[in-house]
């Protein structure tokens, strides 16, 4: 009999350990790197993350630890499930730690700021990992849905089609059905730009705007972010798929969204202080939105959407003014 593959996740937030969970149920010997010792310890004795998925029940095959070194030792998949923002100074401590060969996955939905870099190419700069070795998880995946076993589908996106197989036999399971793909770069912006139309929605949603403004952000989100994409060199198609319309659609219709979430409370009327005082978990929109923004300045592309969401997270602009501004651009022809 075949040993299990095993596989490190790092990060043992929502996401990580939902994740983790897919990777179990999917035949995997799991083991979770915890950056806090009583989380690791309540993992490993409960058999639950109390702090990020209360009341579900983690398989057997996951192992949580605090040490770095133990959680890489033999890692077939090394996954990394922390903030967009810390990917560089984490994986800065781990690389010398990670298994020979080991595939780096990022589960990660952002883009760094100041460096505008897509989370693979972190991933690359910081480990000198080619990119044939790193893949990407993204798709319509809300943590608690999946962490419960719902049905979902996903994408497992590698230059190496080959490797995205190999992951994607390791974390197909009867509730999470995964897709590969080779187009890392439109499902890496597809997972990021979402966030940013998420935030959109959520504000819009919040002030009250109705379902036709709903439907007008997430069709006119998905054309600007195709615009991007087209630019960087993805494949369009990708953002039909579940990369792109799938998580679209569902950020911006759950109430488990924490993106959506942020927009809505922002969107009620709520400082941005007071919005980030009441978010627990990471919503990688709110800092992703001005790299996105600095992503389409250095390829020349508009993306109105994303400027409007900059301008009320950061720049203090009120939501009634901002609409105002989206509302009166000059008229166009839909397909430019
Ligand atoms: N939650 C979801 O439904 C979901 C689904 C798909 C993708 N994602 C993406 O996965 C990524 C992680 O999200 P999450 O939901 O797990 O977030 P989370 O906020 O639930 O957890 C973040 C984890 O990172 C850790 N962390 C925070 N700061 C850190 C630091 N400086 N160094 C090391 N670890 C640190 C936290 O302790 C926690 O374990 C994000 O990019 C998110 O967009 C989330
Ligand atoms: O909670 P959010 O807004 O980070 O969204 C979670 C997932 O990305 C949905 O696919």
């Amino acid at each position: 009999m075949t040993p299990p593959v095993k596989a490190a996740v790092f990060g043992t937030g929502s996401w990580g350990t939902a994740f983790a969970t897919v990777l179990a149920d999917a035949g995997c010997d799991v083991t979770l790197w915890a950056r806090r010792p009583e989380l690791a310890e309540a993992v490993n004795s409960t058999r639950t993350n109390p702090d990020y998925l209360p009341g579900v029940e983690l398989p057997g095959n996951i192992r949580a630890t605090t040490d770095a070194a133990e959680a890489a030792d033999g890692a077939e998949f090394t996954v990394l499930a922390v903030p967009s923002q810390t990917l560089r100074a984490n994986l800065a401590e781990w690389t010398p730690l990670l298994a020979p060969g080991t595939v780096l996955v990022s589960l990660m939905k952002g883009v760094e700021l100041g460096s505008a870099m897509r989370m693979s190419e972190v991933i690359e700069d910081v480990t000198k990992v080619g990119d044939d070795r790193i893949a990407i998880v993204t798709g319509p995946n809300l943590a608690r849905e999946i962490a419960a076993r719902m049905p979902a589908a996903a994408v497992v996106a590698c230059r190496d089609e080959s490797v995205a197989q190999r992951l994607q036999t390791a974390c197909h399971t009867p509730y999470f059905r995964p897709y590969t793909n080779t187009d890392v770069i439109g499902c890496e912006l597809g997972g990021a730009v979402k966030n940013v139309i998420g935030l959109a929605v959520g504000i819009a949603d919040g002030m009250g705007l109705g379902d036709n403004a709903k439907g007008s952000l997430i069709t006119r989100g998905l054309a600007e972010t195709t615009r991007l994409g087209l630019a960087m060199g993805a494949d369009p198609l990708t953002f039909s798929g579940l990369a792109g319309l799938g998580d679209l659609v569902a950020t911006c219709s759950s109430p488990l969204s924490r993106n959506h979430t942020f927009g809505t409370n922002l969107g009620k009327g709520m400082t941005l202080q007071e919005t980030i005082a009441v978010t627990k978990q990471t919503a990688e929109g709110v800092k992703s939105c001005e790299s996105v923004l600095d992503l389409a300045r250095r390829h020349g592309v508009d993306m109105p959407i994303t400027e409007t969401v900059v301008g009320i997270v950061h720049e203090g602009k009120p939501p009634v003014v901002a609409l105002k501004e989206l509302m009166s651009r000059s008229a166009k022809p839909e397909r430019r």
